[in-house]
């Protein structure tokens, strides 16, 4: 029988994520496709190893990041200025080599009639992180999710990261980071909202 997302939800004798062995015996294959013997002792449980982290990296499938931003509270005080959460570290994996994508975000929205409790926007960020992404998605997904279920007057969202698949392998280029951003709302049609968010947020 061909695995599923729900074996996630199997735990084994020891208490941890039960590994099918269609997905051990697919690392020990990369393991000897790498060149080496995944039947020596220091690779013997690395499968699973790398099983359940595989299941920990992509955790965000698990989950319908917006639920997040369900719980609303009315305005604070007639709060009605930028709410901005900045270097928010997150980790994500690319869709084309599987390989890590290490960053921190910047999330900033313009409140309309209901503010969300500021840990949101972070879990927010880690729901769509913990998947194969690209961060073009990664920077939309988060952005128009805020967008959508907090109605706010406007949101910015600015990533920086750094590709493995760049820095340790292919064109080979440590310390190189990608920028991406998506302004909507007030921030995307008026200038003065648009440099003061990024000022804000240290641009
Ligand atoms: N736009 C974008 N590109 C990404 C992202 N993550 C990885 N990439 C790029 O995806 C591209 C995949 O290109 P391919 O030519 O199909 O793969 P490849 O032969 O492994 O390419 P190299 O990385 O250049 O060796 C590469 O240029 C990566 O740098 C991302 O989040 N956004
Ligand atoms: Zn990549």
């Amino acid at each position: 029988m061909a695995c599923s997302p729900d074996d996630g939800d199997l735990v084994d004798a020891e208490g941890k994520v039960a590994v099918p062995d269609e997905v051990a015996e697919a690392v020990r294959t990369l393991i000897r496709w790498a060149g080496d013997d995944p039947a020596r002792e220091g690779l013997a449980d690395t499968p699973r190893r790398v099983a359940r982290a595989w299941k920990e990296y992509a955790r965000g499938y698990a989950e319908d990041p917006c639920i997040h931003l369900s719980r609303t509270f009315e305005e604070v005080g007639g709060y009605d200025e930028i709410v901005l959460l900045k270097d928010i570290p997150f980790q994500s994996h690319c869709e084309h080599h599987m390989a890590p994508i290490i960053g921190k975000a910047a999330i900033a929205y313009l409140p309309g009639d209901r503010v969300v409790g500021i840990s949101k926007l972070a879990r927010v960020l880690h729901g769509f992180a913990r998947r194969l992404q690209v961060q073009e998605r990664l920077t939309a997904e988060v952005a128009d999710c805020i967008w959508e279920h907090l109605h706010p007057k406007g949101v910015a969202v600015v990533i920086e990261a750094s590709h493995a698949c760049m820095t340790a392998r292919g064109v080979n280029t440590p310390g190189v980071m990608m920028t991406t951003s998506r302004m909507m709302g007030t921030f995307r049609e008026d200038e003065r909202s648009r440099k003061e968010v990024l000022a804000l947020m240290g641009y």
